[in-house]
C-alpha cells in the first residue's frame, strides 16, 4: 500500500488505500481557517474531497454563495459552527450535521474558539479551491486572529471553482426545531441534530444515517457508526463505491487491503472501490463516520440493520461477523462479503 500523496491535484492519479493519522494531512490556510486536506478527487476517483477545517474564531461569515453542482456537508466536531442555508440559519455543536444541495444559497462561520468540522464536498475537484485561494500552513495549532491573509486570491478562486456570490441579507439564527430531527425524504438542504436521523441496529453497532442517495441525488451517503468493544464488521468490498472513514472517538482496528491499522480519534482512512476492509472496536466504545460516493455501498447499513428508535448501540449477537450479515439484504447494494 502506498503512502498518501496529498499534493495539489493536477490530473487523474489512481486512488489508493491509505490512512492519515490525526494532524498529519497537508494543511492550507484560507481566510484564517486551517484546512487539513485528507483526500481529493485523485484519491477518491472523482467522488469527493474530504477535509478537516478548523478556526480560532472567524471574524465574519464566508460570503453568501451557491454552487451549480457541488453538494456541501459540515459535521461539527468541536465548538460552534453557524451555517446559513437559503432563509434559515442554525448553530451546529458537536455531532450536528448540515447538508446544502447544489443551487442553494449558503454560508458558514466558526463562532466559538477552536471550532472544527469534518467536511465533504462532492463531486471531487472542488477542493482545488483551497489550493488556489490558500497558502501552505506548516504550523502546529492555528493562526492568530490577526494572521495576514492575501484576499486577492479569493476572487479568482471563486471564479474558477463554481462559487457564485449572492448579495442578500444573512438570515437571523434560530433554535433548531422538529425539522432538524428528521431526514428529508428527497432533495433538500437541512440541518440534522446530533444523534437524529434514521437509526439502525446491527450486531452491536448503532448506525445513524445523516445523508443518503435520495437526498443527494446519488452523490453521497454519510452514516455515523457507534459501537462497544469487540463489535466487528466482516471484510467487505464495494465494486464502485469510494468510502472514507473518519474516527471521532475511541480506537478502531481497520484491516485495509490485508494490512492492519489502529485508528484513534482524528485519524482518517481512504478506502477506494475494490479494497477489502473490516473493522473491530478495540476501546470501550468508538464512533466514526463513513462516507460513500460513486455508488450506494454505504447504504448497506440501512439494509442489513434493523430500524430502531433507540439511541444507543446494544449487545453483540455472538455470531461470527461474517454470519451476522445477510447476503440477501445486500441485494441492490454495492457491497459484497469478501
Ligand atoms: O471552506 C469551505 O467553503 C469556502 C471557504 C471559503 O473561504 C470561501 C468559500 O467561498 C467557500 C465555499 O464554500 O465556497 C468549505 C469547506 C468544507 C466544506 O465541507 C464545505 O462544505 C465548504
Amino acid at each position: 500500500m502506498s503512502e498518501p500523496t496529498l499534493e495539489p491535484q493536477t490530473g487523474p492519479k489512481p486512488a489508493t488505500a491509505f490512512v492519515v493519522k490525526s494532524g498529519d494531512a497537508r494543511k492550507l490556510l484560507v481566510a484564517g481557517q486551517a484546512l487539513h486536506m485528507l483526500a481529493g478527487t485523485a484519491q477518491t476517483n472523482g467522488a469527493y474531497g474530504a477535509v478537516i477545517c478548523e478556526s480560532v474564531h472567524d471574524k465574519r461569515p464566508i460570503p453568501l454563495h451557491y454552487h451549480d453542482r457541488e453538494h456541501d456537508t459540515w459535521l461539527c466536531l468541536r465548538g460552534r459552527l453557524q451555517v446559513w442555508a437559503n432563509d434559515s440559519a442554525r448553530v451546529l455543536t458537536e455531532g450536528d450535521f448540515a447538508y446544502v444541495q447544489p443551487g442553494d444559497v449558503h454560508s458558514y462561520q466558526c463562532v466559538a474558539p477552536l471550532t472544527r468540522f469534518f467536511g465533504i464536498v462532492a463531486p471531487g475537484g472542488w477542493e482545488g479551491f483551497f489550493d488556489m485561494a490558500g497558502e501552505p500552513w506548516e504550523g502546529n495549532g492555528l493562526p492568530e486572529l490577526d494572521h495576514p491573509y492575501d484576499f486577492s486570491k479569493m476572487g479568482p478562486a471563486m471564479g474558477k471553482f463554481d462559487v457564485h456570490p449572492v448579495q442578500q441579507d444573512f438570515a437571523p439564527v434560530a433554535n433548531g426545531d422538529a425539522t432538524d430531527r428528521v431526514l428529508p425524504e428527497g432533495p433538500a438542504s437541512y440541518v440534522l441534530q446530533a444523534g437524529q436521523g434514521a437509526r439502525y441496529r446491527f450486531d452491536g453497532h448503532l448506525a445513524t444515517v445523516m445523508l443518503n442517495g435520495a437526498i443527494s441525488a446519488g452523490a453521497l451517503d454519510m452514516v455515523t457508526l457507534e459501537a462497544g468493544r469487540g463489535a466487528a464488521m466482516p471484510a467487505l468490498r464495494h465494486a464502485t463505491t469510494h468510502v472514507c472513514a473518519y474516527l471521532m472517538d475511541g480506537a478502531l482496528e481497520l484491516v485495509l487491503d490485508g494490512e492492519t491499522h489502529l485508528l484513534h480519534a482524528g485519524d482518517f482512512a481512504n478506502i477506494p472501490a475494490g479494497t477489502a476492509y473490516a473493522t473491530r472496536v478495540v476501546s470501550g466504545s468508538a464512533r466514526w463516520v463513513l462516507t460513500g460516493g460513486n455508488g450506494n455501498g454505504v447504504s448497506l447499513w440501512s439494509r442489513i440493520g434493523t430500524a430502531t428508535d433507540v439511541t444507543s448501540y446494544q449487545a453483540r449477537s455472538g455470531l461470527l461477523a461474517s454470519e451476522a450479515v445477510s447476503v440477501a439484504a445486500l441485494e441492490g447494494v454495492d457491497a459484497a462479503l469478501v
